[in-house]
């Protein structure tokens, strides 16, 4: 989990790597000495340090050649000062040490080892500061063989702003890198401390205040565009469905939630379950004749519609009021799922399109987009990481680089707000805006469960909710419900919790 305890006026925002240096370098131009910020991060990482290690413990410090490794040499200084025995090792030689770094490891009287001690045996804690932001190719030879006897010696890592080896901007591992119980990082979070692997290398994830100023700040925000935000209530609090006095069931939106065939309808009803909880005034389930004995069985509130060709479904269309449509959960690969996706986007409603009907438009993400732009109205996609291959398979979207780039050129490209799902889940804006999710629980990983988003994702648009808040609201109540469930957790469970999830929301 990360703890969002951020330097003031933050927010939600994620910064990139290149943005906090902007912020660092603001916050120095403003007066405030590159040394103090070290000495503040310093400060920081030996706070954490004498919570993680035994109390009076060996702390081991692995200092790297630039700034984090500074803030290795203020973090020594300080828990040697706390009568922790302390052995530091420099990857590196001291005399090339330059600025702030060179400052603060003229500091430490203590050794400086050229190499990892030969016993680790007594060690109680590690602390990580090879490399952070300035990470620029693959760890090897000394890096690479401190990772791995670190490693191997299985001993508790507290990281620096990122484990080293890990990209702070993608999350990617570059040769190797640190695994850490803890990465305590400076002014904001960076994506790799939400990103996978990166987020699960990172360990406990603690954000420290090291002094930069309101201009400072409004700097690095600035230098960190379009924004990236980490996904909670604050980000799409305001937006959402309020009931008033004289709200009614046809204030509340009506959904349309599209089933497949006899003996593939689960899918669907699970979806409309979810859409009807979260809100939405009314749910239609459209079913094909075979199938509707199947779903009536299974349905009470949620009305019952049959439609059996595409053209049912335009004239189910013609009531007005029906203004979201769900297409996808089990309804089929190939071309009379597309002819439904193309009718109900030329009805200009708004869509939420997930599994088959992505899987029908597989290397077809452009003829996609145009039946989304042709209609004119908004569209939420729910990939996970197989649907989003296969759609995007013949686009430049696969080489975007981290997930959030691969997220944002897929809504570009479709003109859609993307939910790239996983345990890093990731809604992108078509105009760059984005918002990673780490509220959640590997208990989601159950089949239907993605089927339940989409129908959250619709019951919410049927209210009226801007489709970017909406998909980040309906992830985050999604992995709420996940969290709260645990261990057994099956997808109906999903919506059935969502009175608790909602109430707790206030
Ligand atoms: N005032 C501030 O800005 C503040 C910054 N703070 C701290 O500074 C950190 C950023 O510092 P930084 O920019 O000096 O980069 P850093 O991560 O130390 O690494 C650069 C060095 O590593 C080297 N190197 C890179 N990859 C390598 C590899 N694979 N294998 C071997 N060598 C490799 C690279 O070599 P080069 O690429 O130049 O050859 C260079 O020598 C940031 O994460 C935070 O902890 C805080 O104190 C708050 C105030
Ligand atoms: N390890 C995990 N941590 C958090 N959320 C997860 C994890 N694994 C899966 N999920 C979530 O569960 C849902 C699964 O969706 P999907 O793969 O479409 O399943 P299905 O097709 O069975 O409905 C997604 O919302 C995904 O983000
Ligand atoms: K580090």
């Amino acid at each position: 989990m990360v703890e969002a305890r951020a330097e003031f006026g933050i927010g939600t925002r994620v910064l990139s790597v290149s943005a906090v240096g902007r912020l660092d370098a603001a916050a120095i131009a403003d007066g405030v000495p590159g040394i103090a910020l070290m000495e503040a991060a310093g400060a920081a990482v030996a706070e954490r340090a004498q919570v993680l290690a035994q109390k009076g413990g060996h702390v081991l410090v692995l200092c790297g050649p630039g700034n984090n490794g500074g803030d290795g040499f203020v973090a020594a200084r300080l828990l040697a000062g706390k009568d922790y025995p302390v052995s530091l090792v420099l990857l590196g030689e001291r005399g090339t040490l330059k600025g702030d770094a060179a400052l603060a490891a003229a500091q430490w009287a203590g050794p400086v080892l050229a190499a990892l001690p030969g016993d680790l045996d007594d060690v109680s804690l590690v602390i990580d500061a090879l490399f952070g932001a300035g990470l620029s190719r693959d760890l090897d030879g000394a890096a690479l063989a401190m990772v791995e006897s670190v490693r191997s010696a299985r001993l508790p890592v507290l990281a620096v702003d990122v484990p080293s080896g890990v990209d702070g901007d993608s999350g990617a591992v570059r040769g190797a890198a640190f695994e850490a119980v803890e990465t305590i990082t400076f002014v904001a979070l960076k994506p790799a401390h939400l990103l996978e692997p990166g987020r699960s290398l990172c360990g406990q994830v603690h954000v420290a205040q090291i002094g930069a100023g309101e201009a400072a700040i409004a700097a690095g925000l600035a230098a960190s565009m379009p924004p990236l935000h980490h996904n909670g209530p604050d980000l799409w609090r305001e937006d959402f469905p309020r009931l008033t006095r004289a709200s009614h069931k046809y204030t509340r939106g009506h959904a349309v939630i599209v089933s497949g065939p006899a003996t593939k309808t689960g899918a669907a009803r699970l979806a409309a379950r979810a859409a009807l909880r979260i809100g939405a005034g009314l749910v239609t389930l459209t079913s094909p004749a075979a199938a509707l004995a199947e779903n009536a069985a299974h349905l009470t509130a949620i009305m019952l519609r049959r439609c059996e060709e595409p053209d049912d479904l335009d004239d189910l269309l013609t009531d007005e009021r029906l203004n979201v449509v769900l297409l996808g959960p089990g309804l089929g690969v190939g071309e009379p799922t597309r002819d439904r996706v193309a009718v109900a986007a030329s009805a200009g409603r708004r869509l939420v399109l997930d599994a088959d009907a992505l899987t029908s438009f597989a290397g077809g993400a452009r003829h996609l987009a145009g039946l989304i732009a042709e209609g004119g109205g908004e569209a939420v996609l729910t990939p996970h990481a197989g649907e989003f291959a296969r759609l995007f398979d013949d686009t430049k979207v696969m080489q975007a680089g981290s997930k959030v780039e691969r997220a944002r050129a897929a809504a570009a490209l479709t003109g859609a707000v993307m939910v790239f799902k996983g345990s890093d889940t990731v809604v992108a804006h078509p105009d760059g805006r984005a918002a990673i999710n780490d509220h959640g629980t590997p208990y989601l990983g159950t089949a239907g469960s993605g089927d339940v988003l989409g129908g959250l994702i619709a019951g919410l648009l049927a209210q009226g909710m801007p489709a970017f808040e909406a998909a980040c609201a309906a992830v985050w109540l999604h992995g709420d419900a996940g969290l709260r469930h645990g261990p057994g957790l099956i997808a109906e469970d999903i919506p059935e919790l969502m009175p608790t999830v909602l109430r707790s929301l206030t």
